[in-house]
């Protein structure tokens, strides 16, 4: 299993969502020539504020086009899929359908429009991805997530951190290979960030689990640490190697002394 991000482009055109103070069409750059590869096991995404970790995450879950470059996933052995700017071109006649289900995603904004209530929301996910028991695995998952007493409750009016769960939840439905996370730790309770970490561990023997996070008490949890820097991959490495260098080998040590020799002045988390 692998991913492999190949001179990954992405610039954005215009205002930021929430962003009432600017007015201008201003070029920001989300990846400048991105190119890592991984493999099996958890990795943390680390990197300054607006340093392209939640791009990064958006554009290998297939949320968004790249610019430029190529991403490779190696899910199977014999199993290859492309994500790039001309595949996606290709629109509905494009191979990205099989992908997509082989990618679970929790997005850094955990919000919910919909006022379908929350089993027929997992059930109709299983369905339209043609799960073998889709009744099953809604309810399974319902039962591991802690969610039975809100199932038949619309999606837009579960609490905060039922929100967080469901959405956790929801992109494990394939059982995905690739699991994708932005900041998971935002709205869990305490009940809820157990249960991430029972699955964090769960998934450490198979797949690849990518997170992005500015909590470095979570990055500890990594097997590999990568570190953005002004939209590319400045250090990747596994953690163990990369801490032994700073005195108390810790994440949070060896982030600071990253953040000292740094060239590009931007604020830490
Ligand atoms: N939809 C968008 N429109 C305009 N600019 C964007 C958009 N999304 C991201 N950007 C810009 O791209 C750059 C990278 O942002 P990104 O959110 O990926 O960084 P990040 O490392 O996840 O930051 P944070 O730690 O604050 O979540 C920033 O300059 C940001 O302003």
């Amino acid at each position: 299993m692998r991913i492999e991000w190949s001179h990954v482009n992405k610039v954005f055109y215009g205002k930021e969502e929430g962003d009432r103070f600017s007015y201008q069409r201003q070029a920001q750059t989300g990846l400048l020539d991105f190119t890592a590869s991984l493999k099996q096991g958890v990795t943390v995404i680390l990197g300054p504020e607006g340093s392209g970790k939640s791009t990064l995450l958006r554009v290998t879950a297939a949320a968004a086009v790249p610019d430029d470059g190529r991403i490779t996933y190696q899910t199977h052995r014999s199993e290859v899929h492309v994500w790039s700017k001309s595949i996606a071109a290709m629109g509905s006649a494009s191979p990205m359908e099989a992908l997509r289900q082989r990618i679970g995603y929790v997005p850094q904004r955990k919000r919910l429009n919909h006022d379908t209530p929350l089993d027929e929301s997992l059930l109709y996910l299983a369905q339209s991805y043609q799960l073998p028991q889709p009744k099953k695995r809604a309810a399974e998952l319902i039962a591991r997530w802690g969610l039975a007493g809100v199932r038949k409750q619309p999606l837009n009016e579960l609490s905060r951190d039922v929100a967080a769960r469901y959405i956790i939840a929801r992109s494990l439905i394939s059982e995905p290979p690739i699991w994708l996370l932005d900041e998971p730790a935002h709205g869990l309770d305490d009940w809820g960030w157990q249960l991430f970490m029972q699955e964090l561990t769960r998934r450490r023997q198979h797949g690849i689990t990518v997170l992005a996070t500015n909590d470095l008490e979570l990055a500890e949890a990594a097997d590999h640490l990568l570190l953005m820097e002004a939209g590319s991959c400045r250090r990747i490495g596994p953690r163990k190697i990369l801490t032994a260098g700073v005195p108390d080998g810790t994440v949070a040590s060896w982030y600071r002394t990253m953040q000292t020799f740094s060239k590009v002045k931007t604020r830490s988390p």
